[in-house]
């Protein structure tokens, strides 16, 4: 299988805080890559990296075989990689039909951007019935649904989720699990921050585990479920 990303020596630092320390990863294409780790390893730090969200302090970010090291944020989706922030980010005073359009802002064909809200709504029918309602009247788990489904408004080859089954009721947990498997089925590769390891490393093919910022353990998920450095990164022993 070829990398659709490759990462070599990322960092990442917010004034003398070096949140992300030289780490190398590749997410290879049909993949579901875990990237798990205790609160401030440096998580959500590295999918914002690579979409430009905050900027790269060294390193370099390959997708598709193209450097798109210190591209700005407006020119990810449009390359194919998107991402479900952490929060999920929606806007509350805005529709979910239009919280979904401005997934869709890089496409101008107005019949490729019906065929993304099709394709989002038969995901998503709540969203379909409540396409009218404002975003913030949703509840916790549609909330979540409308965050994921505004990143595949651009049909992106690869898709970042940061948490995705955070503050959510254990019954809807399981759907966000199941919609990640979903999404692999119907071709998109994903990488998947989660505080849920157990869930994601039973979804995910391979994992990343970080520690203040360095990749401590890595590997198939299932071997890296039973592995020491695991354990020792969630009691901050790593
Ligand atoms: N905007 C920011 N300004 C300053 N420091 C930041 C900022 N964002 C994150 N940090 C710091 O960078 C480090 C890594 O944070 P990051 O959010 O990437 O970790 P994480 O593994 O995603 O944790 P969490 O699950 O809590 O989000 C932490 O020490 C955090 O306090």
């Amino acid at each position: 299988m070829t990398s659709l990303l490759s990462v070599q020596s990322l960092s990442v630092s917010y004034g003398p805080i070096e949140a992300v320390r030289g780490i190398d990863f590749d997410i290879k294409e049909g993949e579901i890559v875990a990237f798990l780790g205790a609160n401030g390893a440096g998580k959500s730090s590295t999918l914002n990296a690579l979409v430009g969200l905050v900027p790269v302090t060294s390193g370099k970010v390959s997708f598709k075989g193209q450097d798109i090291t210190d591209w700005p944020p407006e020119s990810l989706a449009p390359a194919g990689m998107t991402l479900s922030p952490e929060g999920r980010r929606v806007f509350g005073a805005l529709s979910v039909a239009e919280n979904l359009r401005m997934g869709a802002f890089s496409i101008k064909d107005k019949a490729a951007i019906e065929a993304a809200w099709d394709r989002v709504y038969s995901l998503f029918p709540i969203l379909h019935e409540r396409r009218d309602q404002f975003a913030g009247t949703l509840s916790g788990g549609q909330q979540q649904m409308l965050a994921v489904g505004r990143a595949l408004m651009s049909s992106p080859k690869l898709l970042l989720l940061d948490e995705p089954s955070l503050g959510l009721a254990p019954k809807i947990i399981g759907q966000v699990f199941d919609l990640i498997s979903l999404l692999r089925d119907q071709g998109v590769t994903l990488a998947v921050v989660e505080q849920n390891v157990s869930m994601a490393l039973e979804v995910a093919d391979r994992g990343y585990v970080l520690a203040s910022g360095e990749i401590v353990a890595s590997g198939a998920a299932s071997k890296l479920a039973r592995s020491d450095a695991l354990k020792s990164a969630y009691l901050g022993a790593a």
